[in-house]
């Protein structure tokens, strides 16, 4: 069954700052969601928000019309930066760790695309570097069979070779009828593999139309109308 991600009215604030206010957004799957936005936009706190990870926000967020907390959590893999694993563990040791929290999580997936990227099992977190751990947290996250993918500005520290390799892979890597939430700030790389567009602006949901939509509306690339869209805003303050 494909799976729905309803937001419905979510506010969130941090130290009396407004972060999203009145977001409501209904997703289904199988699709690749780009989540846009500028720094601070709230792209990480939106994700953090679904993942469960982040609280104390008004609103509900359902998967498939159930709005349980831990429910939520077991169907939903999120690339975790791995802030909470010992800088001297191995990959290795990593791998057997979410083998066993995560009863989800597929192997001999993980080895595909670990091998595909070229990891070494033995090195420790501490001698990876930026791009490396990258290419884990996404092999990490992706081995777990779950209905929703939230990946968090994956490829950051990944070079411009690799990025293109995981990028048209990822449609193959993703389960079928799951949905995948990916926020970016390399647009146009990223803009042939997504199905629709969530744009966040003045912490509300500025935009959310299906890719083809944009392109076919607005006569431009997904790139330029997203960029547009906050250059009008800078034109008219
Ligand atoms: N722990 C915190 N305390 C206070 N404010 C915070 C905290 N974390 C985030 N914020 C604020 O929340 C807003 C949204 O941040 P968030 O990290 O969600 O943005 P983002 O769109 O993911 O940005 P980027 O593209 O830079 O990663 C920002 O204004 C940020 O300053």
């Amino acid at each position: 069954m494909a799976t729905t991600l309803k937001i419905e009215q979510l506010n969130y604030r941090k130290n009396l700052k407004k972060i999203l206010t009145d977001v409501s957004l209904s997703l289904s799957g199988n699709k690749i969601i780009g989540l846009l936005g500028e720094n601070g936009a709230g792209k990480t706190t939106l994700m953090r928000l679904i993942a469960g990870l982040a609280k104390n926000a008004r609103g509900t967020i359902t998967i498939n019309g159930d709005s349980n907390l831990a429910n939520r959590k077991s169907l939903i893999s999120y690339s975790d930066p791995l802030g909470g694993i010992a800088t001297n563990q191995r990959i290795s040791d990593v791998k057997r760790f979410y083998s066993k929290v995560y009863p989800d999580f597929d192997e001999q997936k993980y080895t595909q695309m670990a091998t595909f990227l070229k990891l070494d099992e033995s090195q420790r977190l501490s001698a990876l570097s930026k791009g490396t751990r990258e290419k884990l947290v996404i092999s990490l996250t992706l081995a777990r069979q779950t209905s929703i993918y939230l990946l968090d500005e994956p490829f950051s520290g990944i070079d411009s070779m690799s990025r293109k390799k995981i990028i048209n892979s990822i449609i193959q890597w993703k389960p079928a009828d799951s949905l995948m939430i990916i926020s970016d700030h390399y647009v146009s790389e990223i803009a042939p593999i997504l199905d629709e567009i969530v744009i966040i602006k003045d912490d509300k949901i500025a935009v959310h139309k299906a890719a083809d939509e944009i392109r076919e509306e607005s006569g431009q690339s997904i790139e330029d109308y997203y960029e547009g869209l906050y250059g009008e805003a800078d034109i008219n303050d």
